[in-house]
């Protein structure tokens, strides 16, 4: 079942996003939750930031990280992750993918293993513009587990924002995959902004399709989708 909630702006998106994870911290204290990176979770991570939520029993495990960039590089899913969220809300473990791994086998396995261990409870997503899921683009398996991607031209073009130019954005990643993320108990997805409108038609009207990796969500018995109005403009009213 997908409930959607529209909401005003991406304030009050990060707000009602942020109810969920108190949610899930009122029920029990080992709460895990995956966790995403880009511009979309950072009013609920602000939220969360402001408010007297404790994680320090709970574990994080994040969708995917970039190939090749040191833990602390400024654009690495690591560095966004303390910067924007851990600094200020430690968890008792916090994972995500190791860009830097020599090994990707082993990486992909240890990854597994630990999604595995922390079943999770509540998994955030974003939205790419082609409808991608942490890094899962088009035409990517709905059945696979964590593995490494070649992320799209245009996936790579939309994220060359946040390098000095699209020469340095990365050309792999890590990602969960659209099996592992489907075990999440709940999931909440937001998604921002007339840039992803299309994508987030295709998700809610669409056809379940590999090539809009997020209309799978319609076969999880538990998704809540918060837009906002630019994000909602073409669905059927
Ligand atoms: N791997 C991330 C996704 O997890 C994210 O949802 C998407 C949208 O990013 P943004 O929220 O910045 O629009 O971009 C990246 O490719």
């Amino acid at each position: 079942m997908m409930k959607i909630i529209i909401v005003k702006d991406e304030k009050q998106g990060g707000q009602t996003a942020y109810t969920f994870f108190e949610n899930e911290l009122a029920k029990k204290s080992n709460v895990a939750f995956g966790l995403a990176t880009g511009s979309t979770p950072l009013s609920t991570y602000r939220a969360i930031v402001a408010s007297d939520l404790d994680f320090s029993n709970s574990v994080s495990v994040n969708l995917d990280e970039y190939v090749g960039l040191a833990t602390d590089h400024p654009q690495s899913y690591n560095y966004y992750m303390q910067k924007n969220l851990f600094q200020f809300k430690p968890f008792k473990h916090s994972y995500l993918p190791n860009g830097q791994a020599v090994d990707e086998q082993s990486e992909i396995a240890r990854y597994d293993a630990l999604l595995a261990e922390h079943p999770l409870d509540l998994q955030l997503l974003g939205i790419g513009r082609n409808g991608h899921i942490g890094f899962n683009e088009p035409g990517t398996s709905f059945t696979l587990k964590t593995h490494k991607v070649e992320l799209m031209a245009s996936t790579i073009d939309a994220n060359a924002r946040f390098f000095k130019n699209k020469d340095e954005v990365p050309r792999y990643a890590y990602s969960m995959g659209i099996g592992s993320i489907l075990k999440s108990k709940k999931i909440i997805l937001e998604a921002f902004g007339a840039a992803k409108a299309q994508a987030v038609k295709d998700m809610l009207e669409g056809p379940v399709s590999e090539q809009c990796p997020a209309s799978v969500l319609q076969k999880h018995p538990d998704v809540t989708v918060i837009l906002d109005e630019a994000a909602a403009e073409k669905l059927n009213k």
